[in-house]
């Protein structure tokens, strides 16, 4: 089943009077269910501009997107609030949690703003929990836990409504390896066990080498993909080898880490 679908997408930025930039342009992307991609390029490629069409913050100039067979670009501002709030997870470099609410608080916030019953809340919340390795830290605040966990809470805030898909930006952007490995091996869990769609938008080869999938893009255009066998090391290698042909500009890439 088809989860992301998008046709020929693309983003002019300035095309009203000013000088128009072709920032993304015809892009086909289709992600089915329980897939995990990611997506690379060097700086300027256009990975935020398409990051920011999906996650249905902006609007592309041309093209089509469907995500969970619905068009967000049609509608209203009421209900695209509302269906990425439904449809979609995020997950930030940043973690972006709240800081004046328990680890607890934060994870059960989408639960809370649809307004689920304390019961079903509890059922759904500790199976995550479990899952990513924070059942221990429920209690504590953000300030009490270590980037590695926050991450995680972080990931189960954005799973735990069961959205279709999953986007994270350089989710490992804060952490030390040991922290990332950590997050990556949680996610992954997350996306073998509950067949969690994730598209994951990253710097960073390892990370990227715990994807099925990763897509590169260049000059606003899809460049090349490739997909992983059952070694992730050799998939770490199989990237940064893609990398070094895509060329361009990667700040901070960690090419000793695999
Ligand atoms: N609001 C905007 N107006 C005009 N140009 C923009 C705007 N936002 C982005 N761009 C341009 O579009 C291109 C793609 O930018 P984007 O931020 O998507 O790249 P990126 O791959 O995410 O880069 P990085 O890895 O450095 O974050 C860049 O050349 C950028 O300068």
């Amino acid at each position: 089943m088809q989860v992301l679908k998008t046709q020929g997408l693309s983003k002019v930025y300035g095309a009203k009077g000013g000088v128009a930039y072709h920032a993304l342009e015809q892009i086909d992307l289709s992600v089915d269910k329980g897939e995990f991609v990611g997506i690379m390029g060097p700086s300027g490629s256009g990975k935020t501009t398409l990051l920011n069409l999906l996650a249905t913050i902006d609007k592309p100039t041309s093209g089509t997107l469907e995500i969970g067979g619905t068009n967000p670009v049609s509608l209203s501002e009421r209900d695209i609030a509302l269906f990425r709030r439904r449809e979609l997870g995020f997950v930030f470099q940043d973690f972006n949690l709240l800081d004046t609410l328990p680890i607890k608080e934060n994870i059960i916030l989408p639960l809370v703003l649809e307004g689920a019953k304390p019961a079903v809340i509890e059922q759904k919340l500790l199976p995550i929990a479990q899952l990513l390795g924070i059942q221990g830290i429920l209690n504590k605040r953000t300030y009490e836990v270590s980037g590695g966990q926050k991450q995680r809470a972080a990931i189960a805030r954005a799973i735990i409504h069961e959205p279709s898909l999953l986007l994270a930006d350089e989710l490992t952007g804060n952490l030390d390896s040991k922290s990332a490995k950590d997050v990556m091996n949680a996610l992954q869990d997350l996306n073998e066990r509950l067949s969690a769609t994730v598209l994951l938008v990253t710097h960073d080869p390892f990370s990227a080498s715990y994807c099925k999938r990763v897509l590169f893009i260049k000059d606003g255009k899809l460049f090349s993909e490739i997909r992983r066998g059952v070694n992730r090391q050799a998939f770490f290698q199989q990237i940064l080898d893609a990398l070094s042909v895509l060329g361009g500009n990667f700040d901070d890439i960690p090419f000793a880490r695999a």
